[in-house]
């Protein structure tokens, strides 16, 4: 049996009186698209700030390829393999869309901190692999065409894009992307789209928070669906599709 890369157990967190993630347990296996799903307030940015460590969780366990990383602060939980985007992009305008993305591989590096940026102190066996591994995610991301452009310059799309490049420059076990298609359009969702079916064909997991359901159906292998914080429905698009509960709490006849 494979250990799932993540695995979420009885989860519960609570904002003073609001319960907003309650007895939560699902598992995501390694190469799987996951939609986590549900209406507005329904715990989804919760949930994946408790996965990211943003916060310390009420109750409950986290593991991450079988290990306990509950108690872990977020740079550990990176470096053992978890990433995330956020809903707002969160660059350095200055940086060039390729030093953006190097910065994000300092979390996997030897040398000393920002050592990536400023060449200082660098192992010098590191600097080819990480630059190839910058090109590579610079060209599976779109963005190649841009990498020397200053990030405070390029268009909301390819912010959107950069910070997925960022996040898998630390070569994660698995990548958390909320609500990834946010602002974009058609074209740029198709974009987007097969961005994630190349990132799980690489052999790693995506939790993606969406609410843009076509792109849910269509990516995921698999969806959890909360309503008021609980898991109300956990199956393959088909049955999320036609769930009742899942179409009383949140789809409506829409999909
Ligand atoms: N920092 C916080 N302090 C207090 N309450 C919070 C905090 N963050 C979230 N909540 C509450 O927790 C509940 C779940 O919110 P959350 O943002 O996780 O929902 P969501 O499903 O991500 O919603 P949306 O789709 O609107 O982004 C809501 O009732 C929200 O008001």
């Amino acid at each position: 049996m494979t250990t799932a890369v993540l695995r979420v157990e009885r989860l519960c967190k609570s904002f003073g009186g609001v319960h907003a993630i309650r007895d939560l347990t699902f598992e995501v296996q390694p190469g799987e698209v996951m939609g986590l799903i549900g209406p507005n307030g329904s715990g989804k940015s919760t949930t994946v700030n408790s996965l990211a460590g943003l916060f310390p969780v009420t109750s409950g366990e986290i593991l991450l390829a079988g290990a306990h990383i509950q108690h872990l602060p977020e740079p550990e939980r990176v470096e053992l393999g978890l990433a995330r985007t956020f809903q707002t992009a969160s660059v350095f305008p200055e940086f060039t869309v390729r030093q953006q993305i190097t910065l994000g591989c300092e979390p996997t590096l030897k040398s000393p901190p920002l050592s990536s940026i400023f060449g200082i102190g660098r192992h010098q066996g590191e600097v080819e692999a990480i630059e190839a591994r910058v090109q590579d995610l610079l060209e599976v991301t779109g963005l190649a065409a841009v990498a020397d452009d200053a990030v405070g310059t390029i268009s909301s799309a390819q912010q959107r894009f950069l910070m997925i490049a960022t996040a898998l420059a630390s070569e994660p076990k698995i990548v958390l992307l909320d609500e990834p298609a946010a602002g974009l359009v058609s074209h740029e969702r198709k974009t987007l789209s097969e961005l994630i079916k190349s990132i799980r064909d690489r052999g790693i997991a995506v939790l993606v928070i969406e609410h843009h359901m076509a792109l849910i159906m269509e990516v995921c292998d698999r969806i959890v669906v909360l309503n008021f914080g609980s898991k109300i429905a956990d199956g393959t698009p088909a049955e999320i599709r036609s769930s009742q509960a899942v179409i009383d709490a949140y789809l409506g006849e829409s999909v």
